[in-house]
């Protein structure tokens, strides 16, 4: 699913508009009457206190629209305008007077702090204060009311996006944002509603399909795209009868040192759980009883140095190389590392320790093969392209760093970003238990894996980002958030797999919990 920014967005309503033949005023009315049909059917008639607040643009207008549809079903309703411009939308104006022809009374002005309502624990609250349309911080006492509202214990619905909240640019600290409990957000999600400094505004979200133009959709340059599972289940590669271990593919891992030989378990253990045909753990000798006795499908090759890696002689062909976990940084392993990357020619994924590693000694990115993968959090991540000052410059210096080194970058978080060039693909799967130990591990390895068995290498990234996230999912279903770690993730690949097919009545747009 694509994300748009907001004036993409607004191009995409004047190219509806123009290609359907409607007014801008029945597409509001398209949009209010979808958003009250999912109110109503949550609701349900129930007398609960609804109080709406309104802006003057077209989110004000969507939200008189929703408040008069709601009205004519029988709900408490009262709906406040906030007087703050005398800029008002024609199509506000239009829904202004639509409401007064219901209810004989004109709503509520607010137009200053005296003027706000007493709020109850028990009130609904719907934001149509502001959308796509805001272009600078909330002051005075519009701010204050955004505070006011936030304070309240209530329950928060916002329209299209929370009071306050920009679609795609930065915020400061001390912006005034709506935190809302569920968001009912037009056509594409935001790309804030992604990112760590604001995603927390929006609640729950569920994305709304408005019947926007499907050329102009089609045709136009996302910011990012969201991976849905439809998206998934086409990257997916099933396999065929007459086929062997050969067919998909030999991981190499390079990982472990003395008291980090979990790593190599774990990036091995996901590697053979998510299909590579063979595995093979290169790790430091004193680890071979432990690895042998983890894992008996997994070969290993041992290093000279007992407690961690010091040399690398081992041919690479026909190898996909894992690299990373748990190396540490000494200086052999450093040198061994570097002969191992110098010695690969097809995309090697590299991870924790090595990243460490790279960012040490950036002469070698230029060795790295095209299409190697990276997959740094953020601590790493900062190590190799420094400081950001808010998320969206993140997102800069990580696409600049992909095009210049032809690399791809998984930037792991709450939703995960695979960053290659100017694309960004926004994973949506995956949970809060998963912030564990190792989790990282299991990751490097699932994409190994899939590299292995064929996947080009920015499928085999954002698939496997996928599937680690759905995995965790699965797994939370037994264990909770906090009884999830790495291994029980690992275990729950082939599920998840698995999972990606059931459901055929899945709606095609995602309802998602954060
Ligand atoms: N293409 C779409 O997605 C559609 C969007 N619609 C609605 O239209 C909304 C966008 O409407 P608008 O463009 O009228 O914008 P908004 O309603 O978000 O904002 C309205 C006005 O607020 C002013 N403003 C901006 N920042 C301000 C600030 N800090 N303090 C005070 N005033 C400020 C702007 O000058 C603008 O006139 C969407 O969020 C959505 O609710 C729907 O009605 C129809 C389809
Ligand atoms: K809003």
């Amino acid at each position: 699913m694509k994300i748009l920014s907001a004036q993409q967005l607004a191009e995409a309503d004047k190219s509806t508009i123009d290609k359907q033949q409607i007014s801008s005023n029945d597409l509001m009315e398209r949009v209010a009457t979808l958003v009250f049909e999912r109110i109503h059917q949550r609701l349900n008639g129930a007398p609960v206190p609804i109080k709406i607040f309104c802006g003057i643009g077209n989110n004000g207008g969507d939200g008189l629209a929703i408040a008069r549809h709601m009205i004519q079903h029988g709900y408490q309703v009262t709906v406040y305008v906030t007087n703050c411009s005398k800029k008002r939308s024609p199509d506000f104006l239009v829904n202004y007077d639509r409401i007064k022809d219901v209810t004989n009374d004109w709503p509520i002005l607010l137009s200053c702090k005296e003027d706000f309502p007493e709020i109850s624990s028990q009130d609904i609250i719907i934001d149509a204060i502001f959308g796509t349309g805001i272009n600078r911080a909330l002051d005075g006492w519009m701010a204050d009311l955004i505070h006011y509202l936030n304070e309240s214990k209530t329950f928060k619905v916002a329209v299209d996006m929370p009071s306050g909240l920009y679609a795609n640019t930065a915020h400061k600290k001390e912006d005034a944002i709506l935190k809302a409990d569920h968001t009912f957000t037009f056509q594409t999600p935001k790309l804030s509603f992604f990112l760590p400094e604001t995603g927390d505004n929006v609640g729950t979200f569920e994305v709304i399909n408005i019947g926007l133009d499907p050329e102009y959709m089609m045709q136009v340059a996302p910011l990012a795209q969201v991976i849905s599972r439809e998206a998934a289940q086409n990257m997916y590669q099933p396999r065929k009868k007459f086929t062997h271990k050969g067919n998909y593919g030999h991981v190499l891992t390079f990982a472990g040192s003395k008291g980090k030989m979990g790593a190599a378990v774990l990036s091995a253990g996901a590697a053979i759980n998510a299909g590579a045909g063979k595995v093979t753990a290169y790790i430091p000798e004193d680890g071979n009883v432990m690895l042998q006795s983890s894992l008996p499908e997994v070969m290993t090759l041992q290093s000279e140095g007992e407690d961690h890696i010091t040399d690398f002689e081992h041919s690479l062909k026909d190898t996909v190389l894992c690299i990373g976990p748990g190396i540490g940084t000494e200086k052999d392993t450093c040198s061994a590392f570097a002969k191992a990357v110098i010695k690969q020619s097809s995309p090697i994924v590299i991870d924790a320790d090595g990243i460490l590693i790279l960012a040490q000694q950036p002469e070698l990115l230029k060795d790295l093969p095209k299409d190697s993968i990276l997959t740094p959090h953020d601590g790493e991540l900062k190590q190799l392209l420094g400081e950001w000052k808010d998320d969206y410059e993140r997102l800069e210096k990580a696409q600049e760093f992909s095009k210049e080194h032809n690399l791809i970058l998984v930037l792991k978080g709450a939703h995960t970003i695979t960053v290659a060039g100017s694309s960004q693909y926004v994973n949506d799967t995956g949970n809060p238990g998963m912030a564990t130990a190792g989790s990282g591990d299991v990751l490097s390895g699932v994409i190994a894996a899939f590299l292995a068995q064929g996947y080009d290498p920015l499928t085999a990234t954002v698939f496997a980002v996928y599937i680690h996230g759905a995995s965790g999912d699965l797994a939370a279903q037994t264990y909770a958030h906090e009884g999830l770690k790495a291994s029980v993730i690992s275990n729950f690949i082939g599920a998840s797999i698995l999972q990606l097919f059931r459901n055929p009545q899945q709606p095609q747009e995602p309802q998602r919990t954060q």
